[in-house]
């Protein structure tokens, strides 16, 4: 971690009368992983979603934001977003190999066999099984942690330096669940990412994350590192969702992670 990669400051967003994020302001450092973390409509999303120039229409966003590179990163070149439900992400009526070559073809400007030589290997990368036969394969084809992961090679492709997961796991089995975490976990590393990693999951955040933040009814109640976070909560909303969850409460989590 080093450099600040942007700056944001008093970020608030509307949808209609209803604000769902108020003055958020952080600096998201080049290279960290920071897990967003709150309950359901805290504002998770719409955080991502406005950092990622991606909020729906009529959203009305205000604050400043500062990226360091001269150009705000491009949303598919330089941002690689993985949603929570894949199948929504995918397009039904094309191959995978296609789905994936196009980030790859449009943002690197490979020829189409480059770009599906590169989409091959990003299948093998993500650890799909058969890359050659899932390649040809359509997404309903697919089983859910496959399509999960074609997702993830697909918001690579373009070879991005920010990715951003909004929960990229949760429509998943536990066990599944942790094989795709571990793949972020080496992707981000191999790539030297900057991860944005959205969650309710305080624990699977700290798995993860160099960072946590977490959010409350639309405010950012506590930013910290993982260990400060989980160890000395400074919010009471931070405590209960430490609370929440049984197996951080356990001091030899804690103290593993306070000391690591
Ligand atoms: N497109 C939209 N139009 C109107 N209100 C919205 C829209 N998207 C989100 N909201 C509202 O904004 C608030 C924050 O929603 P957001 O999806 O950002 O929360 P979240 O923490 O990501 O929730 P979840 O974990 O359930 O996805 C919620 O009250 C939600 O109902």
């Amino acid at each position: 971690m080093t450099a600040a990669l942007c700056n944001l400051s008093n970020m608030t967003v509307r949808y209609g009368g209803r604000t769902a994020l108020s003055d958020v302001s952080l600096n998201l450092m080049a290279g960290e992983r920071l897990a967003i973390v709150g309950e359901s409509g805290s504002g998770k999303s719409t955080f991502v979603r406005a950092l990622a120039g991606l909020l729906p229409r009529g959203a009305i966003c205000d604050g400043q934001v500062h990226w360091a590179s001269d150009q705000a990163p491009r949303l598919g070149r330089d941002i690689g977003f993985v949603f929570q439900d894949a199948s929504a992400s995918l397009n039904p009526l094309l191959r995978i190999g296609e789905q994936v070559a196009e980030g790859a073809k449009r943002h690197l400007g490979l020829t189409w066999q480059a770009a599906y030589d590169h989409a091959q290997a990003l299948l093998e990368q993500v650890r799909i099984a058969n890359a050659p036969a899932v390649m040809r394969a359509y997404p309903h084809q697919l089983s859910g942690g496959q399509r999960q992961r074609v997702a993830i090679a697909a918001a690579i492709a373009s070879r991005p330096s920010i990715l951003i997961a909004d929960e990229a796991t949760s429509a998943l089995d536990t066990v599944v669940q942790a094989d795709i975490v571990k793949l972020l976990d080496e992707l981000v590393s191999k790539n030297a990412m900057t991860l944005l990693f959205v969650t309710h999951d305080i624990a699977l955040a700290s798995n993860l994350a160099d960072r946590i933040a977490v959010f409350k009814h639309g405010h950012l109640v506590e930013i910290g590192p993982v260990a400060d976070v989980l160890s000395k909560p400074r919010s009471s909303d931070t405590q209960d969702l430490i609370a929440g969850h049984f197996d951080l409460t356990s001091p030899p989590l804690i103290a593993e992670v306070a000391t690591s």
